[in-house]
């Protein structure tokens, strides 16, 4: 374990939350100062760039390396990426974005000074690490993945001129809801083979497949609350043949997990889950990986 002398990383992305992360960082700044914690700064410049700088961190040592993402879950979804393969890696986050779901669902303390003294009291777990391979394209992920209405909103969302909007206004959340009503009006639900652990199901008219590592998605949708963190499996959330009134029930239900006691809601769990309808996606258990939680 790191001791209290020894550097922390922070990697803020200035366009986390429109802007909010540099407030939080400021912030974050002045604790440690008059704490007096060792630390290093980086700013990122672009997309991508938050992944190369852990690499380069991490690849610098071989001692345990604590690292704080000042950003949102784009940002360190890209850290735990770039942290594969360096098991002296320790990271954690401060919750600086819109949707904020690895803190909130993870680290279990949105609050700055709560996440900076997991860091400092060396309050870490070892959490299980999801793979994906889409397209010949890998990765990995803490949160989850999504095939269906629920990516294309994701996607929508984070190239969205609105996004910065909502997050001026203070309302982030709201630009996934403003998103899935435009599009519930447009999307075709079609068939999904998912092959969980070798067993397999066909659904039809499927609006949406989630495969969940933790509880919270899309900025705080409790998506799948019976999700463990350290449990060595994946949970799958299947919404499929459903009328669309009942559709909107599941997405006001979701918001605290009632919606698993809708009947067209289906729920799975496993090491191993491919999903398939035009485009594919396969995704295993990967391994463990250290974070600060509560
Ligand atoms: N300097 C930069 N300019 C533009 N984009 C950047 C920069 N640095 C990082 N990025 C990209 O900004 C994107 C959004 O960051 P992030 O997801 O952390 O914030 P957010 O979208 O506000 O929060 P959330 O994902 O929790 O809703 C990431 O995909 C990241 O790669």
């Amino acid at each position: 374990m790191p001791h209290l002398k020894e550097t922390v990383y922070f990697i803020v992305n200035p366009m986390a939350g429109s802007g909010e992360s540099l407030k939080v960082w400021k912030k974050a700044e002045k604790i440690l100062q008059s704490k007096a914690v060792p630390h290093e700064v980086f700013f990122t410049r672009e997309k991508g760039h938050a992944l190369r700088l852990t690499m380069e961190i991490l690849s610098g040592t071989k001692q345990d390396t604590r690292m704080i993402a000042v950003g949102g879950d784009g940002t360190i979804n890209e850290m735990i990426n770039g942290a594969i393969g360096f098991p002296h890696a320790i990271i954690g986050s401060l919750a600086a974005g819109s949707g904020n779901d690895y803190v909130r669902g993870i680290q279990k303390t949105e609050s700055v000074e709560e996440a900076l003294s997991l860091f400092q009291d060396n309050a870490f777990s070892a959490i299980d690490i999801g793979q994906f391979e889409t397209n010949g394209k890998m990765g990995y992920f803490v949160n989850s993945l999504g095939m269906g209405i629920d990516a294309e909103i994701s996607d929508e969302a984070e190239r969205s001129p609105l996004k910065k909007w909502f997050n001026f206004v203070r309302a982030g959340k709201l630009i996934y809801l403003f998103i899935f009503i435009k599009k519930i009006v447009t999307y075709k639900p079609g068939c999904m083979e998912l092959i969980i652990d070798g067993d397999r199901h066909l659904l039809k008219k499927v609006w949406f497949i989630v495969i969940a590592n933790q509880s919270y998605f899309g900025g705080g949708m409790k998506i799948s609350p019976m999700s463990k963190l350290d449990d060595g499996r994946l949970n799958v959330i299947a919404v499929h043949d459903i009328p669309l009134l009942k559709l909107l029930t599941v997405f006001i239900t979701v918001l605290w997990g009632g919606h698993l006691n809708i009947k067209n809601v289906d729920s799975f769990s496993g090491k191993m889950i491919k999903m398939k309808n035009e485009g594919s996606v396969k995704s295993s258990l990967m391994g463990k990986l250290l974070v600060g939680t509560k």
